[in-house]
């Protein structure tokens, strides 16, 4: 066994080393172009190059690697020779372990410094101030819907979608020591609750449901007291102690949660992109179709369309409207023009690489 393992280990050490020499050389690469960039004071973080760096392996990837992997390990080269031009701060909603933090190093990779907040409105205070150069906030769940807090906010502060970020959200059950003697109270952020309650009311009905600030917050306080067991990610649970009682307890197994990068970066087009808008049109029938018909005019794709009243006392909404293409294409502009043209209130959110 060892005389077959010895050839094909040599044949790893030397290919490592090419590895790592390719890898110094693109890094010192990485250093000329932050150079470059400081002279202009250009931005670090270049999220369509990234994008296009990231579809460009998959699409080159002669396997065995699947292209997510390949894509997990050319982000983290991508971060860490980031890291050298400059370390990029990231606000997102912790504390530590939540599903925002993960979303934070899928689309930062580690080589970033991330600075957990207690709401979602303390990520946009962060990085509308600059203490963070970009914040995560989750935008929507694929069975919960839209997160308003995050749609509000979008609309009343300076900040624009630089990016988006899908992860999926696998929820477990957790508790100190893996079972279920003599918990009484189950923990969890009022979505994850949500998420899981076909499956808690089968399993167990009789516990008492606590929405709390975070699911990480509900590890925290399941790791101090055994009456206690949170839902959470079992990423969450590792970091504070947790035994898993019981995995993938999310009603929909294809649970996705949409977050999007904000900060004040201006996206170039990657080639294959989205832009977020909204919009407000006067209450009058057939208004919201007459305001939309230029996306048909320009044969622009929507692919989301989400209202929220507009909180003046009167019936009146905004429109989230995503559309496909960047706002510097063409049709795109074209469209929003006329949009703009149409709407009592027009404003775009942002141009950003579709998630990967
Ligand atoms: O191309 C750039 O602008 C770089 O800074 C290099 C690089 C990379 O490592 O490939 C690093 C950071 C940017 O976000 C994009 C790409």
């Amino acid at each position: 066994m060892t005389d077959k393992l010895k050839p094909l280990r040599e044949q790893i050490d030397a290919l490592d080393v090419q590895i790592l020499d390719l890898l110094s050389r693109r890094a010192r690469l990485a250093q000329d172009v932050g150079h470059v960039k400081a002279e202009t004071n250009a931005p670090v973080f270049r999220p369509e190059r990234e994008a296009q760096v990231l579809r460009g392996v998959a699409e080159r990837n002669p396997g065995p690697l699947k292209d997510p992997e390949i894509q997990t390990i050319f982000r983290e080269i991508m971060s860490a020779c980031r890291s050298l031009e400059r370390r990029v701060t990231v606000a997102y909603l912790g504390p530590a372990g939540t599903f925002s933090e993960q979303a934070v190093y899928q689309q930062f990779g580690r080589a970033v410094e991330g600075l957990p907040c207690v709401s979602i409105d303390e990520v946009f205070r962060a990085t509308e101030a600059g203490t963070a150069d970009f914040g995560v906030v989750p935008v929507e769940n694929s069975s919960e819907g839209a997160i308003n807090r995050t749609l509000d906010l979008m609309l009343a502060t300076t900040t624009v979608i630089s990016g988006e970020v899908a992860i999926a959200v696998q929820h477990s059950l957790m508790t100190r020591t893996g079972n279920m003697d003599g918990v009484t109270v189950v923990c969890a952020h009022s979505q994850a609750l949500a998420q899981c309650q076909a499956w808690l009311n089968l399993h167990h009905p009789n516990l008492e449901r606590r929405a709390v600030a975070s699911n990480a917050e509900a590890a925290v306080m399941a790791s101090k007291d055994p009456s206690i067991a949170a839902i959470a990610s079992e990423m969450a649970g590792q970091q504070y102690g947790l035994a898993v009682v019981a995995g993938h307890i999310q009603d929909d197994p294809h649970n996705r949660t949409r977050f999007a990068v904000i900060g004040h970066l201006h996206t170039n087009p990657s080639g294959h992109d989205q832009t977020s808008l909204v919009l407000a049109v006067p209450n009058k029938a057939g208004a919201v179709y007459n305001l939309l018909a230029p996306l048909a005019t320009h044969g622009v794709s929507m692919t989301r369309f989400e209202s929220r009243p507009a909180r003046i006392g009167t019936w009146e909404y905004y429109f989230y409207v995503d559309i496909e293409g960047h706002e510097q294409d063409p049709a795109v502009a074209r469209a929003l023009v006329e949009l703009k043209d149409n709407a009592a209130f027009f404003k775009v959110l942002g141009s950003y690489p579709l998630s990967l």
